[in-house]
C-alpha cells in the first residue's frame, strides 16, 4: 500500500444526499476542521430550498452540482474524486482506486445502495438508480415495443404510470399494486388512473434535474437525458448517486410506438426464469415455449405459468446497500437487509466509523411511530444527524436522537396524486391490534387512518386532503380519539378547527 498522503479529522465517503448533507453540516459547525469528501464522480447531490413544512414533514429540491461549488463554499473541505477501494479500520485509512491512501480520525460512510437485480449479469435485465442507468433505460425504451416491469415499490409505480408508446407487463408478487406504500384499498383507488389518460401538460416541475454534461464553471445543471454522453470522468462501473424526486420529469419515457399507456398487471407472481430466444429454442421442455419464440430478444417466465417475450426487463425489486467490496476485511456488523448496522449515534460497530443514508440500517430501538425506508428525506436527515453526532463527540458534548426519528413521514407523488404517509401508515408491526378508518372519493382523495387503542398511529393521505398537519399533530400528541369515532373523517367537519 502507498504511503498515507494526509490524515483528515473527518472523511466522508459518497457524494449523494447523505454524504453532502453531512459535509455541509460538519463544515458549518466546525469551520476549522479538516474535512474530506471522497466520491467517485465529478458531481455531488445538494439539497436546496429546504423547507420544514410541519413538525416532521419537509420539502426540498435536489440539485446536481459540480463539487467545486462545495469547495468554494467551505474552504476547509477537500474533495477527492475517486472511489474508495478499501478501508482499514485498524490503521484508520482508506485507499482509493487511483492508489492514494488517506488517514481519518472519524469516518462517515455514505455510499448509498445499488439495485438488487433479479439477474445480475443478464444484459436484458436493467435496474434504475443513477443518471447513467436512467439514460440507458430511456435509450432502450425508445426502441421497445414491450417491456416487463418486475417489482411493486416506488420505481415500478413511477414507471407504469409514465411509460407510453410501449406495452408494459407489470409483474407483482402481491394481490394489490404498490405494496411498499399502500394497502389494497389505496391500490384500488389508484388503479383507474392507470387506465385513464395522463393529464395534459403537468405543471412544470420546480425541481432542477440531474445532468450528464460538464457544466459551465460553478453552474448547477439540468438533466437532459436525451443526450447520450456519460458523466465526464466518471467510471461507469462505479455507482453514481441515486436519482430522486421527479427524476422522470423532463425525460421522454416513450417506446417505439405512438399512443398512450398500455399496462397489464400480473398479480401474485414472481419470476421463475429469464431466457434468451436461443435458450428457449434449445429448451427440452417444449411446454415452456411461447408461440412467439424467436421474435423477442428475451423471455420471462412467471410463477403463474405465463411466459412473455419482451425487449427487456426492468428489475425494480429494491436496493442492496453499497458495502461491497470496499468494506471487506473489517468486522462491521451487518443487518439482515445488508446495511451497516448503526446505533442511535449513527455509529457502526467499528470505532470512529459512522454511516448514514441508504448504506446503513438503523439498529437502535425505534420510536413506535418511525421506521426506516430508504428514501431521500431519511438520507438527508441521517447525514445531518451523523455530522452532529461526530461533532458532539469531538466537542465532548451530549447529543440526543433527533426529533425527526420520532415520526415517519414521507411526501411524494404517485399517479399524479400527492401522497403523504405518516407513522405506521400500513399498520406495520401492529398485528391485528389496530383499527382502520377510511374515506374515499373516487378520482379525488383517499384518506386512511390507523388507530391503536383509540390513538392515531398512522395515516395515508392521497390527493389534496390538507389533513397532513392536523393528523401529524394527532399522531404526535397521542390524544385519545375514541369519543370521536368515525366523525374523525366526516368530510363536513373542519377537523383542523375541531382540534385547534
Ligand atoms: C429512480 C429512483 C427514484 C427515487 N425517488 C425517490 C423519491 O421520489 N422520494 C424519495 O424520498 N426517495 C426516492 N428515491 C430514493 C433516494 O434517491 C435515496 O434513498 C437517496 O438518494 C439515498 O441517498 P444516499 O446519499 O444514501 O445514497 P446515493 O445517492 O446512492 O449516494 C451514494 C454516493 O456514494 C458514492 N459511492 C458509492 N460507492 C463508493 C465508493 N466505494 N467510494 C466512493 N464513493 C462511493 C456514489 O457515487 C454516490 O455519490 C429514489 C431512488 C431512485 C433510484
Ligand atoms: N416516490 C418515492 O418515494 C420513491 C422511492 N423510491 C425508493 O428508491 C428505492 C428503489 O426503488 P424500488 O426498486 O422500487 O424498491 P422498493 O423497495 O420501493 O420496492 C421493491 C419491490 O420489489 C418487490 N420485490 C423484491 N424482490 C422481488 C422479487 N424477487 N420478485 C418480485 N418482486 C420483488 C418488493 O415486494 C417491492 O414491491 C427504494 O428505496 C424506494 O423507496 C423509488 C422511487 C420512488
Amino acid at each position: 500500500m502507498a504511503d498515507k498522503e494526509k490524515t483528515f479529522q473527518f472523511v466522508i465517503v459518497g457524494g449523494g444526499i447523505a454524504g453532502v448533507t453531512c459535509v455541509e453540516q460538519l463544515s458549518s459547525q466546525l469551520p476549522s476542521a479538516d474535512v474530506a469528501l471522497i466520491t467517485a464522480g465529478p458531481h455531488i447531490k445538494a439539497v436546496t430550498n429546504y423547507k420544514q413544512v410541519s413538525k416532521t414533514l419537509e420539502e426540498f429540491d435536489v440539485e446536481e452540482q459540480p463539487s467545486s461549488v462545495l469547495e468554494e463554499k467551505f474552504p476547509n473541505l477537500t474533495v477527492i474524486h475517486s472511489a474508495v477501494r478499501s478501508l482499514n479500520t485498524n490503521s484508520h485509512t482508506v485507499e482509493t482506486v487511483d492508489g492514494r491512501v488517506f488517514g481519518y480520525k472519524n469516518l462517515c460512510i455514505c455510499s448509498g445502495a445499488r439495485p438488487k437485480l433479479l439477474a445480475q449479469d443478464n444484459p436484458y435485465v436493467l435496474g434504475i438508480r443513477d443518471t447513467d442507468s436512467a439514460q440507458e433505460f430511456q435509450k432502450r425504451l425508445s426502441k421497445a415495443q414491450r417491456i416487463v416491469i418486475v417489482g411493486n415499490g416506488g420505481i415500478a409505480l413511477e414507471l407504469v404510470y409514465e411509460v407510453e408508446g410501449c406495452e408494459v407487463i407489470w409483474a407483482v408478487k402481491d394481490k394489490a399494486i404498490g405494496n411498499t406504500f399502500f394497502d389494497a384499498g389505496a391500490a384500488q383507488f389508484l388503479i383507474p388512473s392507470l387506465e385513464a389518460e395522463k393529464p395534459e401538460a403537468a405543471a412544470p416541475c420546480k425541481r432542477p434535474r440531474y445532468t450528464t454534461e460538464e457544466p459551465a464553471s460553478g453552474a448547477a445543471q439540468t438533466f437532459t437525458a436525451d443526450r447520450t454522453s456519460r458523466r465526464h470522468g466518471s467510471d461507469p462501473t462505479e455507482p453514481g448517486s441515486a436519482l430522486g424526486p421527479d427524476w422522470h420529469e423532463g425525460i421522454v419515457l416513450q417506446g417505439v410506438e405512438q399512443g398512450s399507456r398500455r399496462v397489464s398487471v400480473e398479480y401474485q407472481c414472481e419470476v421463475e426464469k429469464v431466457f434468451t430466444s436461443e435458450e428457449l429454442l434449445n429448451s427440452p421442455q417444449q411446454t415452456l415455449r411461447p408461440e412467439s419464440v424467436g421474435s423477442w430478444p428475451v423471455y420471462i417466465q412467471l410463477t403463474n405459468g405465463k411466459t412473455f417475450g419482451c425487449d427487456f426487463v426492468v428489475s425494480a425489486t429494491g436496493v442492496m446497500p453499497n458495502t461491497e467490496p470496499f468494506l471487506h476485511g473489517n468486522a462491521f456488523a451487518i443487518a439482515d437487509d445488508g446495511g451497516l448496522q448503526v446505533d442511535d449515534h449513527m455509529m457502526t460497530s467499528e470505532p470512529n466509523v459512522y454511516a448514514a443514508g441508504d448504506v446503513c440500517t438503523a439498529c437502535w430501538e425505534h420510536s413506535p411511530l418511525w421506521q426506516q425506508m430508504r428514501l431521500w428525506t431519511q438520507a438527508r436527515q441521517m447525514g445531518w444527524y451523523a455530522s452532529r453526532c461526530m461533532a458532539a463527540r469531538v466537542l465532548s458534548e451530549p447529543i440526543e436522537l433527533d426529533f425527526c426519528f420520532e415520526l415517519f413521514s414521507h411526501v411524494t407523488k404517485f399517479f399524479n396524486y400527492k401522497v403523504v404517509l405518516l407513522g405506521k401508515f400500513n399498520g406495520q408491526g401492529l398485528g391485528p391490534d389496530h383499527e382502520l378508518l377510511v374515506r374515499c372519493t373516487k378520482g379525488h382523495e383517499y384518506v386512511k387512518v390507523v388507530l391503536s387503542h383509540g390513538r392515531m398511529v398512522g395515516a395515508v393521505l392521497i390527493g389534496e386532503t390538507d389533513l397532513e398537519e392536523t393528523f401529524e399533530n394527532l399522531i404526535l400528541n397521542q390524544m385519545d380519539l375514541t369519543a370521536y369515532g368515525e366523525e374523525l373523517l366526516n368530510p363536513n367537519i373542519d377537523i383542523e378547527d375541531y382540534f385547534d
